[in-house]
């Protein structure tokens, strides 16, 4: 699936920028002089900067240009109708006017896949609704069983926190998460609560979730479209019984498990690393899919300290970290030319 001569192997430790320029640039003269349409495929992106530098990296660029795929910058500045014509359409940008703006786009080009659509997008963007559901997958397999941990959100009046965390019973130590997630730093920002009474400290809108003992290992399994990685990541060590009777207050906590170290290569105590068996990963990777209508998302996933198989699912991203998901240049570029593939069947033979 090669562009038919006019492509020669891009030098691939070019600034990627540079490559999507170029790329552009290519495409556009190949168009100009009139070659027929070889089978290629357009992917135009809108991509914060931090995505545009840990997704493009040149490695994709390159694998994707020598299978004749192009990524192009769409250019925030002009209609989007204007641009293109695209196959595919990547994007990730915060804010409602974008939303609107690609949910417009993706209702007049039809033809064009929208990766992903905003309103299924939006569904993440809210850690209550994002999680819903996912008690209820049927995942009676036998492999395991995956719940949500309890939680309770709060949307005003701190002072009242104490007082519904114990009529919700929830169990201390408690994570507190804000409840929207909209890209930005602040949403990031996580809290472990030891004791009842400094809960009223936190700041609402909050999801306050019971925090699982798992051992410091977390599961990362990464979606993309049928494909299904998953890695292992740090994560909070246990909290024990004797260490929640001497602690109190609340506690900022980093980012760990979002650092690009990985845990898969670390000396783990094998019942703690051992992956979750893989036909459960791919029926909750499968019912995920539909039930959110996404095709480009991650999952956080935690074993409860001392089980084999109590999973509880804690986090799910749209179009996250692929950069750091081992061997994510094939997986996406066999992921988009499998777009066009089931295109082509679609359309009735002439
Ligand atoms: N209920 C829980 N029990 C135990 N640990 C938890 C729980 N919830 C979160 N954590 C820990 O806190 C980390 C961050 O939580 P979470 O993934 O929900 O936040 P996030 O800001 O959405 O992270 P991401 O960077 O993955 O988007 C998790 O990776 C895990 O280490
Ligand atoms: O920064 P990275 O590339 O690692 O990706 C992270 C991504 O940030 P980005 O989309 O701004 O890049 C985050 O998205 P927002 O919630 O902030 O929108 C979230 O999806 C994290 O879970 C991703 O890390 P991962 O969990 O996959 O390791
Ligand atoms: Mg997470
Ligand atoms: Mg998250």
């Amino acid at each position: 699936m090669r562009l038919k001569g006019e492509i020669h192997n891009p030098c691939c430790d070019e600034e990627e920028e540079k490559v999507a320029e170029e790329n552009g640039r290519e495409l556009n003269s190949i168009v100009g002089v009139g070659i027929s349409p070889p089978t290629k495929l357009v992917v135009g992106y809108a991509l914060t900067s931090k995505k545009k530098k840990s997704f493009l990296q040149p490695k994709l660029l390159c694998l994707a240009r020598n299978m004749g795929i192009f990524f192009i910058a769409i250019d925030l500045n002009r209609p989007l109708s204007d641009q293109g014509p695209f196959d595919v359409v990547l994007h990730k940008l915060a804010g409602k006017e974008w939303s609107e703006i690609i949910e417009d786009y993706r209702q007049k080009h039809p033809e064009v896949t929208v990766l992903d659509p905003p309103n299924a997008v939006q569904h993440l963007h809210n850690r209550q609704s994002m999680l819903q559901g996912v008690a209820d997958l049927n995942l009676f397999d036998c492999h395991g069983r995956v719940g949500v941990p309890k939680q309770l959100i709060v949307t005003k009046d701190p002072l009242s926190i104490p007082n519904e965390v114990d009529k919700a019973g929830l169990k201390l130590p408690l994570v507190a998460k804000p409840l929207l997630v909209d890209g930005s730093a602040k949403s990031h920002e996580l809290f472990l609560a030891y004791d009842q009474c400094s809960l009223s400290e936190l700041e609402p809108p909050l999801v306050l979730q019971e925090f699982v003992n798992h051992g410091g290992v977390l599961f990362k399994v990464y979606i993309v479209g049928e494909a299904i990685k998953v890695v292992r990541r740090f994560s909070l060590p246990n909290i024990s019984k004797r260490e929640l009777e001497k602690l109190a207050g609340v506690f900022r906590f980093p980012r760990v498990s979002c650092a690009a170290a990985s845990a898969d290569d670390a000396d783990l105590d094998p019942s703690i690393a051992e992956l979750p068996e893989r036909p459960l990963l791919e029926n909750l990777a499968r019912q995920l899919r539909q039930r959110l209508g996404l095709r480009l998302f991650n999952v956080d996933m935690i074993r409860e300290h001392g089980t084999k198989d109590v999973f509880y699912v804690i986090d799910i991203n749209y179009f996250p970290g692929y950069g750091k998901m081992p061997d994510y240049e094939h997986i996406f570029t066999d992921f988009l030319l499998s777009l066009v593939q089931s295109k082509h069947k679609k359309r009735p033979a002439t």
